[in-house]
């Protein structure tokens, strides 16, 4: 709610609870952390008028490398890029939701959650086959003090999908063509942790995501038969516990309050009047909020 952005993500074996922890169960009183995030939000909202806050929702689910985007009806692949900036990596051309309630967030959450992609294998009966990032953006601007900064940050919550033993799932076809991908992907995630986590690499192989508060959960198996992955997620979570990150709070300058020259004054004083008038309907929101400032 401050400005800085935050990315909290479930890492572990397949089966382990990562959806369960995120998502939840089926009762309210098993709900995951993500519905417990937008209650959240949503207190701190009403618990702060002296802000005036914007609250967007966006879903991403990676599968088999591509990208789609879970709130749009019939979700497929679309044309979405990772365009990185100075607040870091956004994903352009992922549609962006505004919800005005906790009731409106969690509807979006439910929408996504029936275009995910899910298997079945040996381990887990509804396996989640992608990751998945639900996105709060949260906006924020003072309505008590004249400052113009409009301060910008994004909870990122994001459920990986589980690293699997081909040989113990039992995958075959689609699942174990998935589990390929799936596997591919968080060795790239390992990989930048380990270098991230090396102060003496000065080479990261991908994107210095920087400024973001950054939390892991490793879900674990905690059975003699899973020894082994509990082992090796237990081993990447102590090297992600060497990373150390530098978060600043991302403040913009609303350029709609930008101050008005004295003949852009008069001319929006001539429209306002045209438009009174009923002569002017060309006139928009935006302009009379500039007027306002004015
Ligand atoms: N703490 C828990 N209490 C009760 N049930 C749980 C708990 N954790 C997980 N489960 C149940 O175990 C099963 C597997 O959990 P879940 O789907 O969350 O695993 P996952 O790590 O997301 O697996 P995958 O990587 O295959 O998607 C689910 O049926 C889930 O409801």
């Amino acid at each position: 709610m401050d400005g800085y952005n935050g990315t909290l993500l479930c890492y572990g074996q397949t089966g382990a609870g990562k959806t369960f922890t995120m998502t939840g169960g089926e009762s309210y009183h098993h709900r995951g952390i993500i519905p417990r995030a937008i209650s959240q939000v949503f207190r701190e909202v009403h618990d702060r008028p002296q802000y005036a806050y914007t609250i967007r929702i966006s879903y991403l689910e990676i599968y088999n490398e591509q990208m789609v985007d879970l709130l749009i009806p019939g979700a497929q692949a679309v044309d979405m890029n990772v365009i990185e900036d100075k607040n870091g990596c956004t994903v352009k051309g992922l549609s962006q939701h505004v919800a005005t309630s906790e009731e409106d967030a969690l509807n979006l959450l439910f929408e996504g959650e029936t275009n995910r992609s899910i298997g079945d294998h040996a381990l887990n009966r509804t396996s989640s086959r992608s990751h998945c990032i639900f996105s709060i953006h949260v906006e924020s601007k003072s309505r008590v003090d004249s400052s113009d900064d409009v301060i910008f940050s994004k909870l990122n919550l994001v459920d990986l999908a589980g690293s699997e033993r081909l040989a113990k799932t039992n995958s075959t076809g689609r699942t174990l063509k998935e589990a390929m991908f799936i596997n591919k992907s968080l060795t790239f995630l390992e990989q930048v942790i380990i270098a991230l986590a090396d102060k003496k690499r000065d080479h990261v192989p991908f994107r210095q995501s920087g400024n973001c508060n950054t939390l892991m959960i490793a879900n674990i198996w905690g059975e003699a038969a899973h020894l082994e992955e509990t082992i090796s997620t237990l081993r990447f979570a102590t090297r992600m516990m060497c990373v150390t990150n530098d978060p600043v709070v991302n403040v913009q300058y609303d350029p709609l309050y930008e101050p008005f020259t004295d003949s852009q004054k008069s001319e929006l004083a001539k429209r306002l009047k045209a438009w009174l008038d009923g002569n002017d309907d060309e006139i928009e929101i935006v302009t009379l909020r500039q007027v306002k400032k004015s």
